[in-house]
């Protein structure tokens, strides 16, 4: 039976599934990554595919961007389709001054100016947080906590991979330096736009959540990549999630 959002049937989604706010990535992920990989829902244009990886089951859903675009798909995912644990690759702005474009930020919480997750459970201040044994196993993967490289591998500036607070916003276009300044004295790496309500979706579903996002602009640089090159930005990421997904 599909959903008002999703034109799935019930086994056409792996119980781990990874997703990309833009439906290009998924597509590109599904094509490059997956195999086998056949498209299982494509209702307003949000692009949804099966397949395998290293022989396990694994599933690509676009989830749109925001926070009420990523929570209703979240949401059908985990109470129709028997998904158990969903990884968000996505794109986000780096806010931390050491950060740099094609940077990956593991977010181990996430902060927000939404009300949608304020308003779950009347006078507390909810805590967005992933799973631990996602965000462990993504960690690891990544080498998070390991010895510096030396010799010829310590002079290149390879892309790197954090774990730290993304802000989940509700704005793209926002003018706020006093408020971004704030954020990142308390710690925070990266603005996207949806881990805050996939964390608390999760919870509420009962099943498991990590976003790990690229980081395709310079909030402090004036940098920022076109929109074909930001559809490209989930090899590190991706690479992450599954091994997370293998791990846990
Ligand atoms: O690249 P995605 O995954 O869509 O993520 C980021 O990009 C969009 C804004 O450009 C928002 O959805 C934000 O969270
Ligand atoms: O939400 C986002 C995503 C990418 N870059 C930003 O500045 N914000």
């Amino acid at each position: 039976m599909a959903t008002p959002h999703l034109g799935a049937e019930p086994g056409d989604f792996a119980p781990d599934v990874l997703m990309p706010g833009d439906p290009r990535r998924a597509s590109r992920i599904a094509e490059t990554v997956l195999d086998d990989a056949r498209l299982v829902t494509d209702v307003r244009g949000i692009l949804g595919y099966t397949g395998t990886f290293d022989g396990a089951p694994v599933s690509v859903l676009a989830s749109g961007m925001g926070m009420p675009s990523i929570s209703i798909y979240a949401t059908e995912l985990f109470r129709f389709y028997d998904v158990r644990r969903i990884i968000r690759i996505g794109t986000a702005g780096g806010m931390a001054p050491h950060l740099q474009v094609g940077d990956v930020v593991i977010a181990n919480a996430a902060h927000t100016d939404s009300q949608m997750t304020a308003l779950r459970i009347p006078g507390i201040h909810y805590s967005h947080v992933p799973s631990y044994a996602l965000l462990a196993g993504a960690a690891r993967a990544a080498g998070v906590g390991d010895p510096p490289p030396t010799g010829r591998r310590r002079r290149a500036r390879r892309s790197k991979t954090y774990v730290g607070p993304v802000l989940s916003s509700d704005t793209f276009y926002a003018d706020r330096e006093a408020t971004n300044a704030e954020l990142v004295a308390h710690g925070t790496l990266a603005v996207e736009m949806e881990a805050a309500a996939l964390y608390a979706v999760a919870d509420r579903e009962g099943g498991e959540a990590l976003a790990i996002c690229t980081i395709s602009d310079l909030l402090f640089a004036d940098e920022s990549l076109p929109a074909e090159e930001r559809e490209l930005l989930f090899d590190r990421s991706v690479q992450l999630g599954l091994a997370a997904f293998a791990s846990a």
